[in-house]
Order: C-alpha cells, then structure tokens, then sequence
C-alpha cells in the first residue's frame, strides 16, 4: 500500500489516465450526489489528506463528518469515497434522514461494526447479532432495563458514588493530577457488576481480575482513522494472539461468576419464600435467566423431556457474550459522560452555580446526607430537570457513540425538504449516521459548539431555551441512537449520571490539566480533550486534571 498510494498520486496528478481505468472507476462507483469535490482516480483521498493537515491523528473519525459538511457547503447527508484505502461511505448529519436509516427500514449493522466488536465481545454479542437471533436476545434483555426494574437499582448506584466521592475527597488532599476518565471507569465498571452480575467488583478499591482483563481486551483492540490507517492494520495482525488468549481468560472469569450467581439463584430458589423474592433486588442476568428456565419449561413440555440441571452450555457461552456487551457498552460510554460533565462545569461557572441551586432546592443541603434521600426515594431523581438538561448537553457535544449501517439495494433515501422529491442511493455504502454531526446542525442547535444546558429545558421551566425560534425536532438529540437497535442501556445511562453527579458536582470542582500545548490541531472546538476512538469516543488523555472541594 506504501508504494501503492503514493504512485497512484503521481499518475493522477501527471498523467491523464487511459479512458477505460476511469470508465471502469465509474462504472464501479456510481456517480452519487452529493459529495465534497471528487477527483478521478483518487476519489476523495486527498479530503483525507486534508484531515491530516486539520485534526491530530487520533481524533475520533465522526469529527470530520461536520467538518467536511461545513467545508463544502453539504447539507443533510453527502457521500465520501476512499476507495483505494477504505471503502465508500454515506454520512448522515440530519435527524429526518437519519430516521430513514435507523427506524424506517433499520437497515442492517456495517460488515466493520462486527469486524471490530466480535474480536472484543465475542460473535454472538447484542451489538451485532441481526434477525431473529437479535430478537430472541433483546427480549430476554429487555425486562432488566425497563424503567421500574432499574429504580430498584438505584441503591447500587448511590454506593458507588458515594466511594467515588471518597476517592475524589483523597486525589484532592494529595492535589494529584490524575485522569477523571479513568476514575470515572472504576466507579462504572463497579456500577455496570452489580447491575447486571450482582457482584461486587470494588475496582475503584481494588484490582478485580474481570476488570483488569476486560480494560487490557479494550486497550488491545485496534484503532484505524483515515489520518492514520496503518497503525491500526499492524496492530490488527500484531495484537491477534494476545487478544485471542486474553480474550479466553475473560470468558473463563466471567463463565464462573455466571455459573456462581446460576447456583445461588437455584439455592435460593428452593429455600426462598415467595414474599423473599418480591423484596429481593434483581440484577438484570436474573431477568434473563427467567426467561431463559421459561424457555427451558415450556420446551419441556412440549416435548416432554426433563430439564436437566445446570446451564445448556451453548446458552452458557451465549450469555458469557451478552454479559461481556453489557460490561463493555455500559461502563465504557458512561465513564467519559461522566468526566465530560465535570470537564464542562468547570468551564461554565454560570451552569454549575445554577444546577447547585437545583439540587440544595430539591436534596436539601449537601450536608443533609443526599445519598440517603435518593436511597430512599429514586424518584427524586427524577425531579432535576436543570441536571438532566446538563447531561443532555454533554451528551449532545461529546457522543460517545453511534451507529454505522450497510445500504440495501431495495433502500433509498429522500430528503423530506426538497422539492422535486429525489431518491439517493443507499445500496453498496457503509451509512454513518453520525451522532457527533446532527448535534452540530445549526437548524435544531443554534450556536452549536456553545455548551447551553437551557436548550433542553421546556417552555415552563423558569430558565427556558434561549432559542425559541430553532427547528424542534424529537429525533435531533440521538446519543443512544433511534429505533428497534437503539441503546437498551439508555435509562440506565441516564439514571446512573444523574445519580452521580447530583451526588458530587457539588462537592468538587475539576480543572483539566494538559501538558503544553505542541500541536496546534490538538484542540478541537477549543477542547484540549478532543474525542479519540478508544473502543468508543473517549477524551483525549483520558482528561488529566486536578479536583478541588468547593
Ligand atoms: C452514555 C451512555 C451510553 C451511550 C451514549 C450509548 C450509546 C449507544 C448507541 C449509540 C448504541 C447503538 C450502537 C450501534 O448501533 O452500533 C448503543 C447500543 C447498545 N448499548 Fe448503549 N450507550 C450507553 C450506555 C449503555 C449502557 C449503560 C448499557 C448497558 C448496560 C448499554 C448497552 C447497549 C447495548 C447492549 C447496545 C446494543 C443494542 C442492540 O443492538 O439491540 N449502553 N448504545
């Protein structure tokens, strides 16, 4: 490829190649609108070549959708072509078009989606799965985060912030600098346990082997960006081995504390009354499990064999590769809304004065025990809206996520707007609908990299949205994606944010700390910590900082 690429600049830019290479080039790419301009040979290469120029290598690839839509004056969608490094893609930065995508026809996943999550979570994981087989699992799933199940939850979710207060408490007596992300992972890591396993990690205490393999499998993992595409390649080939033999060590440690909590519900099951199992909090593993011996009896039945003790070993490896999704999808993005949050409140005073105000109003003093309150009623949770706006806005600015799918011959797309209506192409084109670039369309976000929690907030709220005026549009803030494969986890996220911060912000205070600044590019929209593919969006450095009690 080294001698490849640069040969074939040479050629485009010296000679005029031979009429049947571009009419072949053609005839394989279709001649799709719209698009940035287009050379004949190296299709949309030299756009990478502007990102180089523009953004620092790791930069999260969903960067360059807004930036290149600015650019060139693209409107909703546009098609790239990187033909011959990577393949040709449809970028979506519209909440109508995206709809199209994701819950008009929920077209099915990227081939590179499942490239890239299979090797970290295994070839039956949520993520990937299509059909029935993605059905069949998202039901047995779905019961464990709907909304009343997770409020029993809650309690889980307090002890964990209230350790991580502690540990902010000590990193600002030793004045350290230290990265919020990565203490905001401990904390989500311990969270996500006993959410789903019922176990007690205590990462933001102690090394759990779960835990420290799981962080090793994630930082293994390869990472391509068009501005850096062979680091990723050799790191593919290099990596294989020691992802393939960590990766068993995983599902090993996470097979037993699966077959742990299977033998513990079976004894408690024999010796539990039925008024023991209403008061008992249920992690979401055992909502599957019911569903799972459901499925087992009723098959029984009908076929009149007996069920047998112990997990169906292929159901066993099965769940070991849900779990495995639900602890990489649950901890991973949560942990960086988290430090974002922090990161932005410091940056404005003014939103983090008034969100304080909302939580003395509504907790009571911050020496009034809080985590006991929401222990004892999760709903007040519930009850902070200027809290909920500032995680939306955080979310809207930095999405940790976001969804890529394969185009279908039978699938186009319209633009709503236009008149004529025109259909687009969708066949042969990986479609990114990219979160990062509909929450900076101007039509639903003025001001779109200014942080304003108040665009958020309804009509009735006293410090209602200072752009009355913009296009509103349910669908335009899509952090947890829309749609039959939308986020299961989303409530769960949100709860578990909220819990934390109304638990913290008002306590401490955090200053991100960056080394001197060497690189010019590295700083997008005015943020040191810029978004870097790290298995999702993570900031850059994992946001070194300093915190202080306020
Ligand atoms: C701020 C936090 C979170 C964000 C921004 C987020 C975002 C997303 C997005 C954009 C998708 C769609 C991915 C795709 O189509 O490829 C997704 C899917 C998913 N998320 Fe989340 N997520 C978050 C938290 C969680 C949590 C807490 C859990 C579970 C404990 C979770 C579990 C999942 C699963 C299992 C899927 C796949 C669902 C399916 O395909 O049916 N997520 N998430």
């Amino acid at each position: 490829m080294a001698v490849i690429l640069p040969t074939a600049v040479v050629l485009a830019y010296y000679h005029t190649p031979p009429s049947w290479m571009i009419d072949a080039y053609h005839a394989a790419l279709p001649p799709v609108q719209p698009k940035p301009p287009h050379h004949p040979i190296l299709g949309h290469l030299l756009i990478a070549r502007d990102f180089v120029n523009t953004f620092p290598p790791d930069a999260h690839a969903h960067v360059y959708a807004d930036y290149i839509r600015r650019k060139y004056n693209l409107g909703k969608f546009f098609y790239l072509d990187f033909w011959p490094l990577n393949d040709q893609f449809l970028y979506i930065a519209d909440p109508d078009i995206a709809n199209q995508i994701t819950i008009g026809s929920s077209l099915r996943k990227s081939p590179m989606v499942p490239e890239y999550m299979n090797v970290l979570l295994g070839n039956q994981n949520m993520v990937c799965l299509e059909g029935a087989a993605w059905k069949r699992v998202r039901s047995m799933f779905n019961p464990g985060f709907a909304g009343g199940h997770l409020m029993t939850l809650v309690p889980y979710i307090v002890d964990a912030a209230v350790v991580f207060g502690d540990v902010l408490r000590e990193k600002a007596r030793a004045s350290e600098v230290f990265e919020m992300e990565e203490i905001a992972t401990w904390l989500t890591m311990d969270v996500i346990g006993k959410v789903t396993l019922d176990v007690d990690l205590n990462s933001q205490r102690s090394e759990h082997r779960i835990v420290t393999t799981f962080r090793k499998h994630v930082a293994m993992m390869p990472v391509t960006t068009p501005a850096d595409p062979f680091i990723g390649l050799i790191a593919k080939y290099f990596n294989a081995p020691w992802l393939w033999y960590n990766g068993r060590k995983l599902d090993r440690y996470i097979g037993e504390a699966l077959d742990q909590r299977y033998a513990k519900r079976s004894a408690d099951q024999k010796s539990r009354t039925s008024e023991d199992s209403k008061k008992k909090i249920r992690s979401v593993i055992d909502l599957a499990l019911d569903t799972y011996e459901q499925e087992i009896q009723d098959s029984s039945k009908n076929h009149g064999s007996s069920t047998g003790e112990g997990m169906d070993p292929a159901f066993r490896s099965h769940a070991v590769d849900q779990i495995k999704t639900l602890i990489f999808a649950g901890h991973d993005t949560t942990s960086s809304t988290i430090a974002w949050a922090f990161y932005l409140l410091h940056q404005h005073p003014d939103v983090h004065a008034k969100l304080v105000e909302e939580l003395d109003h509504v907790l009571g003093p911050k020496t009034s025990n809080p985590a006991d309150k929401i222990r004892a009623d999760s709903y007040l949770i519930n009850r902070l809206p200027y809290l909920t706006a500032v995680v939306k806005e955080t979310l809207r600015l930095f999405p940790p996520a976001s969804t890529v799918r394969y185009g279908d011959p039978t699938v186009t797309i319209t633009d709503p707007d236009h008149e004529p209506s025109q259909t687009y192409p969708t066949a042969n084109f990986h479609i990114w609908v990219v979160a990062h670039a509909i929450h900076r369309n101007e039509t639903y976000f003025p001001n779109p990299t200014a942080f304003i929690p108040e665009r958020h907030l309804d009509d009735n709220h006293p410090s209602s949205t200072p752009f009355p005026h913009a296009k509103q549009h349910k669908d335009a803030l899509r952090p947890f994606e829309k749609g039959p494969r939308n986020c299961i986890g989303q409530e769960l996220a949100m709860i578990e944010v909220r819990v934390i911060l109304a638990l913290t912000v008002r306590e401490f205070d955090f200053e991100a700390v960056y080394p001197e600044l060497r690189d010019p590019r590295e700083v997008i929209e005015g943020h040191r910590c810029y978004q870097v593919l790290k298995g999702s969006a993570k900031p850059k450095g994992g946001l070194p900082g300093r915190v202080t009690v306020r």
